[in-house]
C-alpha cells in the first residue's frame, strides 16, 4: 500500500472509520438474512413459524380424532404384581391405530400416570400382531390433519415413554411404521422369534410422525437411527436384536398367550422385584436425566418436517399403491 494512502488512513477522523466498519457489518448482515430467507420457500417459512408459535389445542384435536372410529385400547392393571398390560385392539386391521384409538391410548396413559401400585407395563397387540401403524382408512381421510395428529401422538407417546413404570413392547407379528414408532416409546422391546419390525415411513412418502426419530437417535445414536429410517428395512427378530433395537427374543414355538406370560416373567424377574415407590423413583430419575437434553425442541422440529410431507404427492402415491410391507 503506498505511503500516501497510509497517510490518508492515519488522518481520517476515528468516528469515520468506526462508521465504515458498522456500515460494512450491516450490509453483510442484511445480505446474509436475505440469502437465508430466499433459501426457504414461503411454505416452509410459514409452516415453521406457525409450528413454532402455534400451541396445539389437544382437547380439540382429541374431539376431531374421535370422529375416526375403529378398534380400542384395552388396559388391565394387576395390583398384586404391579404389572399392567395395554392391548392395541384392532386385529382385523393388524392392530393399526384409528383416530379413536389414539385418544383412548392417551386416556389409558392418564390412568397409568396415577397408578400408585404400578411397577411395569407391557404394550402389545391383539391376536399375535403388534401394530401396523396408522389405520390407512384414517390416514386417507386425515391428509389435511397431519400436524395436529402428530402433535397429539407426540404428547401421548412422550408421556407413555416417561411413565413412572418400566415399560416393555411385546413385538409379535408385524411392527410397522407408526407401530415401530410406538415400540420406541417403551423402555424395552421383547420380540417373538417370528416377529418383523420396520420403520417404513420413507416408503410411504413421509418421515416419522409419532416421535421415533428423536427417540431412536437418543436410544441407539445417529448412525443406527439413520440406517433404520432411510432404508425402511424390515428386520427379523435376530437382526433387530443384533442392532440393539430389541432387548430379548422369546423362545421359539410359544403360543401368543405363552409369549405374554414369558414377557411378564422377563419383566417381573429382571426389573420389578422391588417396592413400587422405589422403582417409580428410579424411573423418574432416569426420565429427568434423559430429558435434560432438549428432546422437546427435537420433537417440535420432527413435527415441522413431518407436516411438510404429510398429505404431499409422495404419500398420496404410496397410499394409492397399496404397498404390503411383507
Ligand atoms: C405416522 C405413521 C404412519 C402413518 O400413519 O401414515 C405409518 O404408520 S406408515 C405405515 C402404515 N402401514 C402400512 O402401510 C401397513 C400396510 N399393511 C401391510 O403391509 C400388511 O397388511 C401387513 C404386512 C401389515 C400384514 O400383511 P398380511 O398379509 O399378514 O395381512 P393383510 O395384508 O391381508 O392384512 C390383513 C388386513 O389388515 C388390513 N391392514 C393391515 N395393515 C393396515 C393398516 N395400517 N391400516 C388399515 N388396514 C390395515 C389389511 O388391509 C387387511 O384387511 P382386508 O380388509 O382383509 O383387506
Amino acid at each position: 500500500m503506498s505511503s500516501s494512502s497510509n497517510q490518508e488512513n492515519i488522518n481520517k477522523p476515528e468516528g469515520q472509520s468506526i462508521l465504515n466498519v458498522v456500515l460494512v457489518f450491516l450490509i453483510k448482515m442484511i445480505t446474509w438474512i436475505l440469502k437465508g430467507v430466499s433459501r426457504c420457500t414461503p411454505h416452509k417459512v410459514t409452516s415453521r413459524l406457525l409450528s413454532t408459535f402455534h400451541q396445539p389445542d389437544l382437547k380439540a384435536i382429541a374431539k376431531e380424532l374421535e370422529n375416526f372410529p375403529g378398534g380400542s385400547i384395552d388396559l388391565t392393571k394387576d395390583n398384586e404384581t404391579g404389572i399392567a398390560v395395554m392391548v392395541i385392539n384392532n386385529p382385523d386391521k393388524r392392530n393399526s391405530l384409528s383416530g379413536k384409538m389414539m385418544v383412548e391410548m392417551s386416556e389409558k396413559v392418564d390412568q397409568l400416570e396415577q397408578w400408585a401400585q404400578g411397577k411395569g407395563l407391557i404394550l402389545m397387540g391383539k391376536d399375535g400382531s403388534f401394530c401396523s401403524g396408522g389405520d390407512l382408512a384414517f390416514v386417507k381421510k386425515a391428509l389435511h390433519y397431519g400436524a395436529e395428529m402428530a402433535a397429539f401422538q407426540h404428547h401421548t407417546l412422550t408421556r407413555l415413554h416417561n411413565l413412572p413404570l418400566i415399560s416393555v413392547a411385546l413385538l409379535q407379528g408385524h411392527t410397522l411404521g407408526g407401530g415401530a414408532e410406538l415400540s420406541t416409546a417403551c423402555d424395552f422391546r421383547v420380540m417373538s422369534t417370528s416377529g418383523k419390525i420396520g420403520f417404513v415411513q420413507v416408503k410411504m412418502g413421509i418421515t416419522t410422525g409419532w416421535g421415533a426419530t428423536t427417540r431412536l437417535v437418543s436410544l441407539l445414536g445417529r448412525k443406527k437411527a439413520l440406517q433404520f429410517l432411510s432404508s425402511a428395512k424390515i428386520m427379523s427378530a435376530q437382526e433387530a436384536h443384533q442392532e440393539g433395537l430389541v432387548d430379548h427374543i422369546l423362545q421359539n414355538s410359544l403360543s401368543h398367550n405363552e409369549e405374554l406370560e414369558a414377557c411378564k416373567q422377563w419383566l417381573g424377574l429382571n426389573y420389578c422385584n422391588y417396592d413400587s415407590n422405589l422403582l417409580q423413583a428410579v424411573k423418574a430419575l432416569i426420565v429427568h436425566c434423559d430429558s435434560s437434553k432438549d428432546t422437546s425442541k427435537s420433537l417440535k422440529y420432527e413435527r415441522d418436517v413431518f407436516a411438510q410431507f404429510w398429505g404431499g404427492p409422495a404419500q398420496k402415491a404410496a397410499l394409492a399403491a397399496k404397498i404390503k410391507h411383507n
